[in-house]
């Protein structure tokens, strides 16, 4: 068991269209495979079988599906690879190829043989919580992320949609960083959250915005 203590960084991989290797078909590779799908990867299973939900996803398409076990050289040329076989041996013998290739690997049965792990996610359209207890307790990531769910509601998704709008528009017509930091932060300032929630809020039109950016400019 790796013993350090917050040993991991946080990051969030950008993984459109990159080629993305699940080894094994069970359970654990279909939320895998979920997860890499909705971050629209491109994701190829390599299982001599499949969880029904996994078997949809090749009926229709989502994903590539080659009919065997693995076998040596099967990670070359992917970009991240996951071991979730249920075959201890298989999943070390995965992930010492992928890493002598630098490839980034999971493996699902032993945290130790892994070079990045999954967090717990909440999701409310661009925010992404992501909770790790760095293996210690999975579940308790998962009841985390449930708690969170009652304070983080959907008005978030409307919010950061909002914000993600006046960000682009400010960046686009405010040249001096000073100022736009000014903007940026005094946006965050204005009770929006609380204004969705009650359902008086009214997206802001071009002219909107572009006053108010030259109004505060001034202040
Ligand atoms: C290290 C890590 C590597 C990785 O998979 O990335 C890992 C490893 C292992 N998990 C094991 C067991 C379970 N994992 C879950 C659930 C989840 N596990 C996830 C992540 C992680 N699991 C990474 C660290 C996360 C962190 O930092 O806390 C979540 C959060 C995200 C996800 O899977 O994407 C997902 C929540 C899904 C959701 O929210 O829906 C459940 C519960 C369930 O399935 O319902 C159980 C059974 C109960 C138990 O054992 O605790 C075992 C033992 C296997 C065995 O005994 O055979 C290992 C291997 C080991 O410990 O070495
Ligand atoms: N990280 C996590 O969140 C969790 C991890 N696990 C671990 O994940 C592993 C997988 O769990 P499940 O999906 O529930 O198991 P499962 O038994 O449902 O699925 C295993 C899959 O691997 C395939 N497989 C077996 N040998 C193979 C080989 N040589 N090549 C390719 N595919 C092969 C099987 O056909 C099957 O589709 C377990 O070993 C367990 O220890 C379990 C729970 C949670």
């Amino acid at each position: 068991m790796r013993n350090a203590v917050a040993g991991y960084i946080p990051i969030f991989l950008d993984c459109e269209d990159q080629p993305c290797l699940v080894i094994g078909g069970g359970m654990i590779a279909e939320r895998k495979t979920q997860a890499l799908l909705e971050a629209k990867a491109t994701v190829t299973v390599i299982s001599p079988e499949l969880t029904e939900g996994l078997f949809k996803l090749y009926e229709t398409n989502h994903i590539v599906w080659e009919r065997r076990v693995f076998a040596d050289g099967d990670t070359h040329g992917y970009w991240i690879v996951y071991a979730t076989t249920d075959q201890e041996m298989v999943n070390r013998r995965i992930a010492e190829e992928a890493k002598m290739q630098g490839i980034p690997v999971n493996v699902a049965s032993h945290i130790e043989a892994s070079t990045f792990l999954n967090p717990a996610v909440l999701r409310r359209g661009r925010l992404t919580i992501a909770v790790s207890t760095e293996g210690a307790a999975p579940v308790v990531a998962t009841n985390i992320c449930k708690l969170l769910n009652e304070e983080y509601g959907d008005e978030y998704e409307i919010y950061l949609d909002f914000l993600h709008r006046m960000r682009s528009e400010i960046k686009k017509s405010v040249n001096s960083p000073k100022q736009r930091h000014k903007l940026l932060r005094k946006l965050t300032e204005y009770p929006f959250l609380e204004e969705i929630r009650q359902g008086i809020f009214k997206e802001w039109n071009e002219t909107q915005i572009h006053l108010w950016i030259v109004k505060n400019e001034e202040d």
